[in-house]
């Protein structure tokens, strides 16, 4: 028989102010806490025309110095009909001291990726410093994603993609709103 066990006692917190408070190292990211949704375009020389996108994203703390990191993607049709799920990701952002973001990302279709970057004036530019694969994995080379709070509740999004032999480039590009209760 097994004793009880009590509930995990701490919570993730999308909010800034309130319980558990934000870690200071937190302070250049919280204008991204809470959750975000909006639409996007994306291309890719190898994929056959231009397709058009739905996204979800929450930004999660629990009072330590990291950013909990969750997306999920669906592809559009006309009138916006749901064509299929695309692509999920979740993983950590770690805050150093000195003002540089480690961020850890996970993929279902077998890409695990390290990226680094910096936080200035509103923005957030991740660079990838290592890509591990699964062995069935699409060749992922490398990534840039730049996230900008064009204001409070506005976060535009930019990906570019070295993969599958191709060099560096535009992959996505979406705008997101802050989604309100
Ligand atoms: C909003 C998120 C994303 C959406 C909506 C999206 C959408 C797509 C679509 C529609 C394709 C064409 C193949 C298919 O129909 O499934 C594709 C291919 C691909 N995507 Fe994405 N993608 C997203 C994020 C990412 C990310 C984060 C990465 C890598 C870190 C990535 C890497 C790739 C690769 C490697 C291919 C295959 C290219 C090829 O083999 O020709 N995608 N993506």
């Amino acid at each position: 028989m097994f004793d009880p066990v009590p509930e995990y006692p701490y919570r993730d917190s999308e909010r800034a102010d309130g319980a558990p408070a934000a870690h200071e190292l937190l302070t250049p990211v919280l204008g991204l806490l809470g959750s975000w949704h909006g639409r996007g375009r994306g291309g890719y020389p190898t994929i056959d025309g231009e397709f058009a996108y739905a996204q979800e994203v929450t930004f999660q703390h629990d009072g330590r110095p990291f950013l909990r990191y969750d997306a999920r993607a669906w592809l559009l049709g006309e009138d916006d009909t749901p064509l299929r799920p695309a692509a999920r990701e979740s993983g950590w952002w770690r805050l150093r001291p000195d003002g540089i973001v480690e961020a850890l990302i996970t993929q279902p279709t077998g890409i695990a990726e390290i990226a680094v970057g910096r936080v200035g004036d509103g923005t957030i530019d991740l660079a990838t410093d290592s890509v591990a694969l699964t062995p069935t994995a699409k060749k992922v080379e490398g990534t840039r994603r730049c996230y900008t709070l064009t204001d409070a509740d506005t976060l535009a999004f930019e990906h570019d993609l070295a993969a599958v032999g191709q060099p560096l480039q535009h992959h996505l590009s979406a705008r997101l709103r802050r989604r309100t209760a």
